[in-house]
């Protein structure tokens, strides 16, 4: 398409709706990047009048609104600029006038698909990092997001090694919240691991929808494998057919590795000799052996659950949010 067709479809930045954020988002993610040279100040759709404040009818970047290196709450390590998201770096960001601050993940055009935002945009819930807007700058979608400022739960497993059973079981709650939201839309996550699990003072969000996707049909058939290897289930491993429980066993192996500080079957097959897990995950039984030795019987029996072989046979995000594991009795804690 010719330039000025593109510069007209995007008149600069404007507050809109989330249908206006998706129609902005797919026409951008169907423009060929060569028709991008043309735009030299930012485009987009922010949602959030409270959050994201225009000026001159502009919201420039580093001006209106500053973007930093991500100071990490534990000990700083490198370049401050927190691991790649599925595709891309995430920074702090502040706007200027409300000082509200966010997370910014900036992902090439190259690497942009829609369902990064699409998931965000139109589903809410307090245990999913809300979207505020969408900027399209120099190359780059900058997507401005609610910021988990404790850092993700790999960062904390990483600086202060593995965590005790009341931290597991407080993140564990929030994140079944937000699974069993987004699995009563039929929504996939398919990436649940430690560092898509972000911290805040009085809550944990999933973050990194850019392999999510919405079943039609009871079962999903995949065209490819998504996910991250070790925290993966069986079923998803054949590649013959999942569901959304494939999200329930990630979190299972999410929880071990929260309880041992390593993901499930690495200490017993080490990654330098098994360049690939899929196999083991294939052939064994599930990692219930990777379980930590002090994990109390209750915990040790929702695993079980989580964990369980069969998808059919796995409890749900509703079922696990019954458990005792989770639901422990006052003069416990
Ligand atoms: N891949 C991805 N897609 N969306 C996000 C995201 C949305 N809000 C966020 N808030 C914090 C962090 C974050 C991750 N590791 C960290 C370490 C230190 C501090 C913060 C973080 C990431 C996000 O991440």
């Amino acid at each position: 398409s010719e330039p000025n067709e593109y510069v007209k479809a995007a008149d600069g930045i404007q507050y809109g709706s989330v249908t206006d954020l998706l129609s902005f988002v797919n026409r951008v993610s169907n423009m060929q990047s060569a028709a991008l040279k043309h735009t030299s100040e930012e485009v987009g759709v922010l949602l959030n009048k409270k959050y994201m404040i225009m000026k001159n009818g502009r919201y420039q970047i580093n001006m209106d609104v500053l973007l930093f290196p991500w100071k990490l709450t534990y000990k700083n390590r490198g370049s401050g600029l927190i691991p790649k998201g599925s595709f891309g770096k995430v920074h702090l960001a502040q706007d200027a006038v409300s000082r509200k601050r966010m997370a910014c993940k900036l992902i090439s055009m190259e690497n942009f698909n829609a369902a990064d935002v699409e998931f965000q945009a139109r589903f809410h819930h307090e245990n999913i990092a809300e979207l505020y807007g969408v900027l399209l700058y120099d190359h780059s979608i900058h997507l401005f997001m609610e910021a988990g400022e404790g850092g993700s739960v790999l960062e904390k497993l990483e600086s202060c090694g593995p965590m005790r059973e009341f931290e597991i079981i407080w993140v564990t709650k929030q994140v079944l919240r937000g699974l069993e939201y987004l699995h009563s839309h039929n929504i996939i996550h398919h990436d649940i691991k430690p560092s898509n699990i972000v911290l805040m003072s009085d809550k944990a969000v999933l973050v990194d929808f850019g392999l999510s996707v919405q079943m039609t049909e009871e079962i999903y058939i995949p065209r490819d494998l998504r996910g991250t290897e070790m925290y993966m289930s069986p079923e998803l491993v054949l590649c013959r057919g999942h569901n959304t429980k494939a999200d329930i066993y990630s979190l299972g192996s999410t929880i071990i590795h929260m309880q041992t500080g390593s993901p499930p079957w690495v200490r017993r097959y080490p990654r330098t000799a098994y360049p690939s897990y899929l196999y083991i995950i294939h052939k064994q039984a599930p990692p219930l052996e990777d379980i930590a030795e002090d994990c109390s019987l209750t915990m040790r029996s929702f695993l079980k659950r989580a964990m369980e072989r069969n998808p059919a046979q796995r409890s749900s995000a509703s079922e696990l949010l019954k458990e005792e594991a989770i639901n422990p009795p006052r003069e416990d804690q």
